[in-house]
C-alpha cells in the first residue's frame, strides 16, 4: 500500500486532478525541496557542459529530463516499490555554475552538493556533462570515504588530459582515482565499447581501479551474467552510480554529445539497475543528455526512467529484497 499517514512523504502532483502536462516541471512533478524542508533523496540539476570534447548541449539536459518525466507513475511493479512513497524525494532545482571557468564550476558543484547534503540523505544529480562526476564524488567522499563507483558508459572516462586540460568529461574517473575518492577493489565500468586512443588506455584504466563489462560481453553472456559480475565486484561497499546516457545505443538515446554504435538497450540498463536495490547506494548522477540531438524526447524519456529506477533502487524496503 502507498503510505497515507500524515507524516508520509509528499509525492508527485496527482495526475487525475491536475493533468500531467500542466504546471512547471519538477522531476516527476515532485515537490521542490524548499516546499518539504528536507528529503531522503534530492534530485538536483547541474546545467554545465563546458567540459565536452565534441558536441555541446548537455547544459540543457536537466530541463529536458524534467520535462520528459511528467508521465512517471507512483508505483514501480518491476521493483514492487513506491519510490516516492517509501522515502521523501524532492527536486532541489539546479546548481548554478560558471560556464566560462571549468575549475570554478567544479568548485561550485562540490560546494552545492555539500550544502545539499545538509538537507538530503542522498543526491541524484542530473547533468550536464560527465565532468560533474568529479566534484560530486568529492562531496560523497567527504561523507563516506572511498566509494565503489559503478559507471555505466560507452567511454572509460579515465583518460588523462584533453588539450592539456585535466578536468573534462573524458577524465573524471582518473582524477577521482588519483585523489583516492574511489574504492579501487570494487569499481567497475559497464557498457564500454568503441574505438580507443591506444591499447594502453585499458592498462591505465585497470591500474586506476576499474574492471570492465563491455557491451560485447553483455551481448555474448547476457544481462544475468553481467549482474552476477557487477554484484560480486561491488560487494557491500558504499556505492556511487554514475550513468552516462551514451551507454545506451544511439537508437535508444540519440540526444548525447559523443554517441557510439553498438550500445545497450534501455531494457538492459533498467534491469541492471533493479539488481542494485539491496546495495548501499550513497549517491548517483545521470549525465550527457543533450536535447539538441534528441528526437521525440527519446533520450529524455529513457533518462527519466533510468532516474526512476535508481530512485526505486534507493527506496527502503520493509521486506528483504530477493534477487
Ligand atoms: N564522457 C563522455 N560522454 N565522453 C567522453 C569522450 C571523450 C573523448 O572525446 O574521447
Ligand atoms: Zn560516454
Ligand atoms: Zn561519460
Amino acid at each position: 500500500m502507498q503510505p497515507t499517514a500524515d507524516n508520509a512523504p509528499r509525492g508527485p502532483v496527482d495526475a487525475s486532478v491536475v493533468p500531467r502536462f500542466a504546471g512547471i516541471a519538477t522531476f516527476a512533478r515532485l515537490p521542490r525541496l524548499d516546499e518539504v524542508g528536507r528529503a531522503d533523496v534530492a534530485i538536483v540539476g547541474v546545467p554545465f557542459d563546458s567540459g565536452v570534447s565534441y558536441r555541446p548541449g548537455a547544459r540543457f539536459g536537466p530541463a529536458h529530463v524534467r520535462e520528459a518525466s511528467r508521465l512517471l507513475r507512483p508505483y514501480n511493479p518491476a521493483q514492487d516499490v513506491f519510490p516516492f512513497g517509501a522515502q521523501q524525494v524532492a527536486d532541489a532545482g539546479d546548481i548554478a555554475v560558471n560556464p566560462f571557468d571549468i575549475a570554478e564550476a567544479v568548485r561550485q558543484v562540490e560546494a552545492g552538493a555539500r550544502e545539499l547534503q545538509a538537507s538530503a540523505g542522498r543526491i541524484l544529480a542530473i547533468g550536464g556533462d560527465h565532468t560533474i562526476a568529479l566534484p560530486l564524488l568529492r562531496a560523497v567522499h567527504a561523507q563516506h570515504g572511498p566509494v565503489a563507483v559503478l559507471h555505466f558508459d560507452a567511454h572509460l572516462d579515465t583518460w588523462d588530459t584533453y588539450f592539456g586540460a585535466p578536468t573534462t568529461h573524458g577524465t573524471p574517473f582518473r582524477r577521482a582515482s588519483e585523489e583516492g575518492l574511489i574504492d579501487l577493489t570494487a569499481s567497475m565500468h559497464v557498457g564500454i565499447r568503441g574505438p580507443l586512443y591506444a591499447k594502453s588506455d585499458l592498462e591505465d584504466d585497470e591500474r586506476l581501479g576499474f574492471s570492465i563489462i563491455t557491451s560485447e560481453y553483455l551481448e555474448e553472456h547476457g544481462v544475468a551474467s553481467a549482474i552476477d559480475r557487477l554484484r560480486a565486484r561491488i560487494g557491500d561497499a558504499p556505492l556511487y552510480i554514475s550513468i552516462d546516457i551514451d551507454v545506451l545505443d544511439p537508437a535508444h538515446a540519440p540526444g548525447t554529445g559523443t554517441p557510439e554504435a553498438g550500445g545497450l538497450t534501455s531494457r538492459e540498463l533498467l534491469r541492471m539497475l533493479r539488481a542494485l536495490a539491496d546495495r548501499n547506494i550513497v549517491g548517483a548522477d545521470l549525465v550527457e543528455v543533450a536535447p539538441a540531438y534528441d528526437h521525440a524526447q527519446l533520450t529524455a524519456v529513457a533518462a527519466s526512467h533510468v532516474a526512476y529506477e535508481l530512485l526505486s533502487a534507493m527506496a527502503p524496503r520493509s521486506t528483504p529484497v530477493v534477487e
